[in-house]
């Protein structure tokens, strides 16, 4: 298996250079160079199977045998082993067909989880064999950053350095990411806002003069390896809900867009998925783009749903990538106007979109009233973000009768402040966080400038 940059100019990589690499060399992001398919059959022998035996088939042709199987296999069942429901991401049934996809059974309550746990072990398995350490650099709003250091702190390759934009994410968040004291992990907090954490990220990746000639690692999901992992669930609700025989439909919070796009994989190897819908929080880029092709940046909005405040949508662009029909330079010529000014998608592009996407916007008050609403029609407590979701797939949804997903991104308990806003009275953290709020917290405070933060990497790195 080789991968190749969405903007055409990077040299085609291996998996375990692309799991090492993250961004590309010309500004693009790494995608397969053919996507490998799922049969009929093959989809149908997994009804049944344990999320682990999921993982390990769906992932197999995306490694390319580069970890032998019985190691990968290994990785995987550890990985899925530290999530506290067996099922790992179990359906809870809402109604009729309407279905929540509970992703946030691991150890840090958000679907970042699910590919994290698997990518430190990734991670570590490579730079062991190589003899080599390397140093993270990810950027946050909130979820990413914990589910990574969670997932890399035991890693001796590894010093993990975690951007996050100060005040802006929720209290358990930012206290699940600043009370791990260990030596090799260090928190950044931004003046800024999640996009300036992910330019400087990005920068750092185009030029990687301040480290020294040390590796470095991406952790967000431009890295490859994140988004491969998240191809898994869906594939596993799909089945579990009758596919390959009839067709699913989803629902996905969305920002990044990550999350998404693993999904458009799942469909792409053979899953049937009838519809996508894209929910998003008063950050509509996502939205604005589908229903009036106004790809344009605005004012990032601090919403109620704080992960998902991102204006630049990073993984769009492999999306792009594809409804451009895999060419790298109308690719980059789109988002080096869209970096400059307001942009619009080709005709032919947005049409092939517009057949698979929708896209639905939900706004603070209704992140509120949705909670309330879910919590009423059916005893799910949502999360806010999750709460865009189902909102949206209550909209939008084509028809009756195809099932509907709606992806539940993290738990309840990360975000109580809104939930209490919504009129609850708050929700327990887990016994593993218990006594969360009273942990030490160690956490640096930097301005958004990418020169202060190279030099503290430069400086802590070991
Ligand atoms: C809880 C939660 N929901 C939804 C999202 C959006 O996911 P994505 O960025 O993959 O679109 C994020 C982070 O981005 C998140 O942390
Ligand atoms: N919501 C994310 C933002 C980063 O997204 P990623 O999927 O690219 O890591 C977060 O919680 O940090």
């Amino acid at each position: 298996m080789r991968y190749i940059s969405t903007r055409g100019q990077a040299p085609a990589l291996s998996f375990e250079e692309v799991v090492l690499t993250g961004m590309a060399v010309d500004g693009g992001l790494y995608v397969p160079e053919t996507v490998p398919q799922l049969s009929h059959e093959e989809l149908a022998a997994m009804a049944g199977l344990s999320y682990a035996e999921i993982a390990f088939r769906v992932m197999k042709p995306f490694v390319g045998g580069e970890i032998d199987d019985d190691t990968f296999r290994g990785l995987v069942r550890d990985a899925y082993a530290t999530f506290s429901h067996d099922a790992v991401v179990p359906l809870n049934q809402l109604d009729a067909n309407h279905f929540l996809l509970e992703l946030f059974h691991g150890p840090t309550l958000a679907f970042k989880d699910v590919a994290l746990q698997l990518l430190g072990r990734i991670l570590d398995h490579f730079l062991a064999k190589r003899g080599e350490r390397a140093v993270i650099m990810g950027a946050t709003s909130g979820d990413t950053g914990s589910a990574a250091i969670e997932g890399c702190r035991h890693c001796d390759h590894l010093d993990i350095f975690i951007l996050h934009p100060h005040n802006r994410v929720s209290e358990v968040q930012r206290r699940q990411m600043t009370s791990v004291l260990a030596d090799n992990v260090f928190n950044i907090a931004i003046e800024g806002n999640f996009d300036d954490a992910q330019a400087m990220v990005k920068a750092s990746f185009a030029d990687q003069a301040f480290l020294n000639g040390a590796r470095l690692v991406a952790v967000n999901s431009i890295n490859w390896a994140r988004i491969m992992a998240q191809i898994v669930y869906y594939v596993a609700a799909g089945v579990a809900l009758g596919a390959p025989h009839r067709e699913v439909s989803f629902c996905v919070p969305s920002a990044n867009f990550g999350n998404l796009f693993a999904g458009y994989m799942a469909y792409k190897m053979g899953l049937p998925v009838k519809q996508f819908i894209i929910a998003t929080n008063a950050n509509d880029i996502l939205h604005r783009t589908l229903a009036d092709n106004d790809f344009s940046k605005r004012e990032l909005a601090a919403t109620l749903a704080p992960s998902m405040d991102i204006v630049v949508s990073s993984n769009f662009e492999r999306l792009l990538f594809d409804a451009y029909d895999r060419d790298g330079n109308a690719v980059r010529e789109l988002l080096e106007r869209f970096q400059q000014e307001p942009a619009v998608l080709a005709e032919a592009p947005l049409a092939k979109l517009r057949e698979k996407f929708s896209s639905f916007s939900v706004d603070d008050d209704t992140i509120l009233e949705t909670i309330r609403d879910a919590h009423h029609r059916t005893k799910a407590l949502l999360d806010p973000h999750t709460a865009t979701g189902y909102r949206a797939a209550e909209r939008a949804r084509a028809d009756a009768v195809t099932p509907m997903i709606t992806l539940a991104t993290a738990h309840p308990a990360k975000f109580a402040e809104a939930v209490v806003r919504a009129g609850f009275s708050g929700v327990p953290l887990p016994p593993h966080m218990d006594d969360l709020l009273e942990r030490e917290e160690r956490y640096t405070v930097l301005p958004a400038e990418l020169k202060a933060v190279q030099s503290f990497i430069a400086d802590n790195r070991r």
